[in-house]
């Protein structure tokens, strides 16, 4: 549904040239949640921004059910890590979520519908007619990913939306992940630079070598489906698939010439 092939992004400066991303291919399949791994200052975000058609790639292509990206595709929503500059200080919750939908000419009743649904989803039903500046960091970003799910969106961006919280409201927010795909079934694509993150959320993890940029290796997930952070995070089976992204990330750059295939998964994964 969603196809990245050959992508590369220079960007030109006139004092210097960064190859930011060099050869990037990789498709996600309707309903699947992938998290996409690397470390800082590889390309994420470049690769996000040409995915959602905010940037021009300088070769390469991104389709979205067969159709090339060249500017904001309609199906696709993002959330971002500033939460705090994503939500408009002066509209309550529900004025926020509901500001797209009103864009995108959804009739008024559906608008309701769809802004309760969603609202409710992230568990902030208590919280309707608040203003973002009263409400935590983690809220926050609960709002912006009910706006994004309100939506209804063919595939959903997520660009390291939780670097900015406390750890414990994270692990929240990762499990909120978790039972939104599960509940509305939305093609994801997360990216991070939060090894275990990855490894916890995804059904796959791309992993990016460092800039200039190519997957180093796609990693089938074969944890069970039921995750928690308590008894996911300390099976054995966490254990390895944690040490092979970091392997895969951290190998010499001399070894990164040649990048490891799709692997399936040896064993069933025990929890
Ligand atoms: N507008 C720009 N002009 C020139 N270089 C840029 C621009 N945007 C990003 N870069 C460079 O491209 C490379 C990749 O940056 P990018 O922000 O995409 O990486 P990232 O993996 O998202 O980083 P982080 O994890 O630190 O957020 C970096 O070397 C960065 O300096």
């Amino acid at each position: 549904m969603l196809e990245v092939t050959g992508l590369k992004k220079v960007y030109e400066g006139k004092s210097r040239t960064v190859e930011a991303v060099r050869d990037l291919t990789f498709t996600l399949d309707t309903g699947e949640l992938v998290c996409l791994v690397g470390p800082s200052g590889c390309g994420k975000t470049t690769l996000l921004k040409c995915m959602s058609g905010l940037l021009e790639p300088t070769s390469g292509s991104v389709r979205l059910q067969g159709k090339e990206v060249d500017g904001p595709p309609p199906g696709m929503a993002i959330v971002f890590q500033e939460y705090g500059r994503s939500l408009f200080p002066w509209m309550s919750v529900r004025e926020n979520v509901e500001l797209p939908l009103k864009q995108k000419k959804v009739p008024s009743a559906r608008r309701k519908q769809l802004v309760d649904e969603s609202i409710a989803a992230v568990g902030l039903a208590d919280s309707h007619s608040a203003y973002p500046w009263q409400l935590s960091g983690g809220m926050q970003q609960r709002v912006a990913i009910a706006r994004a799910i309100a939506y209804e969106p063919q595939v959903l961006l997520m660009d390291e939306p939780f670097a900015a919280v406390d750890a414990q409201t994270r692990a929240d927010l990762e499990d909120l992940i978790r039972s939104l795909w599960k509940q509305f079934q939305v093609t994801t694509l997360f990216v991070t630079h939060d090894i275990d993150e990855a490894v916890y959320l995804g059904q796959r993890v791309l992993i990016l070598s460092k800039s200039p940029t190519v997957i180093r290796q796609d990693l089938a997930i074969d944890l069970p489906d039921e995750r928690d952070q308590l008894h996911t995070r300390s099976s054995a089976r966490f254990a390895e698939l944690r040490a092979q992204v970091y392997s895969q990330i951290h190998r010499p750059r001399e070894e990164q010439d040649a990048p490891v295939a799709a692997v399936a998964p040896a064993v069933a994964g025990q929890p």
